[in-house]
């Protein structure tokens, strides 16, 4: 049992031409915790990862990892991580099992462990396929390969799957599952796609202007933050906000066009919805598009700020 955290992150801050790009943020990720950094561009993501892997110095703060810090413990630390940038690049003049071999060969593996790789990542029909010749999901496979290599008790990954058609995506997730049940490792990953960070993520960080909005667990963030569910709807000509907000149990009104294409906050949808449609019909309007569902976490975004996580 470990009785302290594999990642201490207090007070740091670091910015870039006076724009704070990670504001005084502190966070903690346990053993065998997978975390999922969320947030619009430019939220101070990427910039956080690379202070946890050494890429960048904080301009003030702390980062100790298992116990460890990148200005005393570097070498040991390396050991320990894995990690996988944003779009890795491999020269393409090398096959995919030459790739894992010679990454292998700076942890001195033996080819043993890098076929038992090629196994968990399930490439072994693409062992002798130039890198040039694989698709993006296979690339991405490949990057997560060697991220795996050493068997970090760390993984850090930077939108692993964007841009990855679903199945694809799937199956880097099952991947990423089945390494958390066998070997225990801790993950921080950082995507945009909230089915992600809901499938994979023991805990989501909700990051915005270098600070955290929120970190808690899926099913937390959607209770006790911001409950309620989500009316979207469209209607032939502009409804007034002023009438929606009159509506019983309506908590908040937004408009993707105004006025006649929009989203209601409501605490029920069944005592919402009888009223809106007959505010619309008395008024001889007519809705011609209607979706009703539980909240998302781009909604709590939303409440959070006033803008999408995809803006
Ligand atoms: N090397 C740099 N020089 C100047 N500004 C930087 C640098 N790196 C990051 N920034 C700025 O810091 C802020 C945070 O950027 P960061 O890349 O960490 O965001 P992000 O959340 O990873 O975004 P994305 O999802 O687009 O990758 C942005 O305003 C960015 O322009």
């Amino acid at each position: 049992m470990h009785t302290s955290p594999l990642i201490t992150i207090q007070a740091i801050t670091k910015s870039f031409k006076g724009v704070k790009a990670v504001d005084n943020l502190t966070l903690s990720v346990g053993y065998n915790e997978y975390v999922a950094l969320l947030g619009p561009n430019g939220a101070g993501k990427t910039t956080l990862v690379e202070m946890i892997e050494g890429l960048q110095k904080p301009d003030s703060g702390s980062i100790t990892i298992q116990g460890k810090t990148w200005q005393k413990d570097a070498a040991f630390l390396r050991t320990i991580m894995g990690i996988s940038l944003q779009e890795t690049k491999f020269t393409d003049k090398m096959t995919v099992s030459e790739v894992l071999d010679l990454f292998g060969s700076f942890y001195k593996l033996g080819k043993k462990v890098t076929r038992q790789i090629l196994q968990t990542i399930r490439l072994e029909e693409k062992a002798k396929a130039y890198v040039v010749t694989l698709s993006g999901g296979q690339r991405q496979k490949l990057a997560l390969g060697v991220a795996m290599l050493n068997n970090p008790q760390l993984l850090l990954l930077d939108e692993p799957t964007t841009g990855l058609d679903p199945n694809a995506r799937r199956e880097i997730w099952d991947i990423l599952m089945q390494l958390k049940k066998e070997r225990g490792t801790s993950m921080i990953l950082t995507t945009h796609y909230m089915e992600e960070a809901a499938y994979l993520c023991d805990r989501i960080v909700i990051i915005d202007k270098g600070k955290i909005l929120a970190d808690d667990t899926l099913a937390t963030l959607l209770t006790s933050y911001d409950p309620g569910e989500v009316i979207a709807f469209q209607v032939s000509s502009p409804l007034a906000t002023n009438s929606l907000y009159e509506i019983r149990g309506v908590k908040d009104v937004h408009w993707i066009e105004e006025g006649v294409k929009g989203m209601l906050t409501v605490e029920s949808i069944t005592h919402t919805l009888p009223v809106l449609l007959n505010l619309v019909e008395s008024s001889g309007n007519t809705i011609t598009s209607f979706e009703s569902r539980k909240k998302t976490l781009d909604d709590l975004f939303r409440t959070m700020t006033g803008r999408s996580l995809h803006e």
